[in-house]
């Protein structure tokens, strides 16, 4: 099979009280997560908080230096906060944008490194708080039905993924200027979500984002109005015994005048997983998994940190990605790891 374009699934569908539309749309929704691997998901009833949180985006990147830096993520073991041009990497470039990541986090007991992950947000201002709480509370329902009907299309009780959801979920706004020379083409490298789930991405009418499908090729997932892209993140990958495997994509920097805007929200997942574990209490939903083939893309894909045997558990995964996308950060909260990830090949 061969896929080219990408997959519509319309959200009102998935809980339609007429029998045959929710059923119908549950089977595109399988066909795209599990054959596909990516989709569109519209009629989400979150247009309204999207439209206002992108309006509000380009006066909060043009927020002077000096208050941007005062929440910069070097100031946050979590990794939450402002991070600047320049200091991001993936796939061993640098990711040619600016951003500010917020999350559902908290106070937490720590035990370990990782649960350093679940912190603290840092605001700019009190405008940008409500913003974001807004889009958290109405992206975290959608999200969650979302996950209840991915269940539904396996035949699965609708609370079957409720037992893996983490306690934080992360949350982006993030800018890309207009690239003027080749080393400013990456917007962001090859990668595969590592925060959870699911990803839930809004992105404005500029362009760029692409998708590795499941020939190896790169396609474009152009803007589509009033849609959110959905990605399959490490997390449920690994939950499917990694036949359904995470959606590797990209952000080709636009040539266009015009600067980009996306909102990507990933649903997170239980940090404190083990593949071990997994495999015990995954079973019975693995076997549901329709097997697609994945051989071609497997051949130039990049790889998963969650089903390494390297890490501990998925907590310890997402810490290493973490370390290894944000540096300056790393190396100030977790110098040790840091030398220890940045040496290491994944296995
Ligand atoms: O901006 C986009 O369209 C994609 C962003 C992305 O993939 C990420 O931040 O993980
Ligand atoms: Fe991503």
């Amino acid at each position: 099979m061969s896929f080219s374009s990408i997959p519509l699934i319309d959200f009102r569908q998935l809980q339609d009280a007429e029998e045959q539309t929710k059923a119908s749309a549950l089977a595109q929704l399988r066909e795209a997560i599990f054959l596909v691997g990516f989709l569109y998901l519209t009629n989400t009833g979150l247009e309204e908080t999207i439209a206002k949180t992108h309006a509000a985006l380009p006066s909060l990147f043009s927020l002077p230096e000096a208050v941007k830096e005062e929440c910069n993520m070097l100031h946050s073991p979590a990794f939450l906060g402002y991070t600047r041009l320049g200091a991001e990497t993936t796939a061993k470039r640098t990711d040619w944008r600016e951003q500010f990541d917020f999350g559902t986090g908290g106070e937490r007991k720590i035990d370990h490194a990782w649960d350093r992950l679940e912190g603290y947000n840092q605001y700019p201002d009190d405008k940008t708080q409500r913003l974001v709480e807004e889009y958290l509370a109405g992206i975290q329902v959608v999200s969650s039905q979302f996950m209840h009907a991915v269940a539904e299309c396996l035949s699965l009780p609708r609370e079957t993924f409720d037992a893996f959801a983490g306690r934080m979920s992360r949350l982006k706004f993030i800018k890309y200027p207009v690239s003027q020379s080749e080393e400013t083409r990456q917007g962001v490298g090859p990668h595969k979500d590592s925060a959870g789930l699911f990803t839930f991405l809004s992105q404005d009418d500029v362009g760029g984002l692409q998708v590795l499908n499941k020939d190896g090729v790169w396609i474009d997932a152009p803007p589509v109005p009033n849609s959110l892209v959905v990605n399959i993140q490490q997390g449920f990958e690994a939950i499917t015994g990694g036949i359904c495997s995470a959606t590797t994509h990209r952000v080709v920097a636009p040539c266009s005048d015009r600067i980009r805007y996306s909102i990507p929200f990933f649903l997170g997942v239980r940090l404190d997983l083990t593949l071990d574990e997994l495999k015990a209490s995954a079973s019975h939903i693995v076997e549901r998994i329709p097997a697609a083939d994945n051989e071609k893309k497997n051949a130039v894909d990049v790889p998963s940190e969650f089903l390494s045997p390297l890490y501990q558990c998925f907590g310890e995964a997402h810490l290493r990605n973490r370390i290894l996308s944000h540096p300056d950060v790393g190396k100030r909260w977790y110098p040790d790891l840091y030398e220890k990830y940045s040496k290491q090949l994944l296995v």
